[in-house]
């Protein structure tokens, strides 16, 4: 046995006997031919990954103060609903919020145009879906997203509340993302806002029944949602939030945070 094997260093990495190649990274990398299978595979796609994250951060570092808005791709132009959209984005612009929606048809193009009308800033955060969907035409800053994933933490990260109007799948998705990250403290004075008594009232009534009735939340957690048709209120409860959080700042969480 050879007591004084041969050793080569790539990074962290330590080899010796078999082990070493002296091939370098650099070498590699211009020498590469061959299958491009490999642009599928994780490795690849972490960087993919990491290059939303740093696209969104770059993209979105300066928006100041802003809301979610949060609702269905699939509302109509001439549903009240829309008109409530729209009103908040106008609303939320008034008093000094971008806006910032999925980018999509529906509730979100409703609070784009609102917000871009009003002359605020307009954003959408697009998703790459199996259909072609596009940012809408009220979105005036966009960013287009491979994964859902990245982009939920853009919305978190932005925004200082949101604002959830009637919606499906997507929609609750979203609203309970947002619930229990404040639920678990994750987030902090963040509130939530559903609009549209009629149509959110019997999901708050089967949490209150069900999940509290059975224990699986707290009565506090009931009071993580206001449920309301007044726009205004919707605004002014994003308002308060805002003044809270500058007169008494969420504490800095700790070196992981
Ligand atoms: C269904 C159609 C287009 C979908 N296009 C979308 N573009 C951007 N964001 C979307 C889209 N669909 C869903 N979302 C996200 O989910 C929420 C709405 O989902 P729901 O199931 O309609 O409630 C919304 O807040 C977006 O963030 C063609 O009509």
């Amino acid at each position: 046995m050879n007591d004084n094997p041969r050793e080569h260093f790539q990074g962290p990495v330590r080899l010796r006997r078999g082990q070493v190649n002296h091939e370098t990274h650099d070498q590699k990398l211009l020498d590469s031919r061959g299958p491009s299978d490999w642009v599928h595979t994780d490795p690849w796609r972490v960087m993919r990954i990491t290059s939303e994250f740093v696209e969104g951060f770059g993209a979105l570092a300066d928006l100041g103060p802003a809301i979610s808005v949060f609702g269905s791709a699939r509302t109509k132009v001439d549903h009240p609903w829309y008109a409530m959209g729209e009103q908040l984005g106008r609303e939320l612009v008034e008093a000094g919020f971008a806006v910032m929606t999925g980018g999509g048809p529906g509730a979100m193009e409703a609070a784009n145009k609102g917000a871009s009308q009003a002359g605020g800033v307009s954003v959408g955060l697009g998703i790459e879906l199996p259909f072609e969907a596009g940012l809408n035409s009220w979105v005036d800053k966009g960013i287009n997203f491979r994964y859902f994933f990245a982009r939920k933490t853009m919305f978190v990260k932005y925004t200082q509340g949101f604002v959830v109007l009637p919606g499906g799948v997507g929609t609750l998705d979203e609203l309970f993302e947002a619930v229990t990250l404040v639920q678990t403290g994750t987030v902090t004075s963040f509130p939530i806002v559903l609009l549209g008594v009629d149509y959110w009232s019997g999901l708050v009534d089967w949490i209150r029944d069900q999940l509290l009735g059975n224990g699986m939340i707290g009565e506090k957690d009931l009071d993580l949602m206001v449920l309301t048709d007044d726009v205004s209120e919707a605004v002014r409860i994003m308002e308060k939030a805002r003044h809270e959080s500058a007169t008494n700042p969420p504490q800095r969480r700790g070196q992981w945070g």
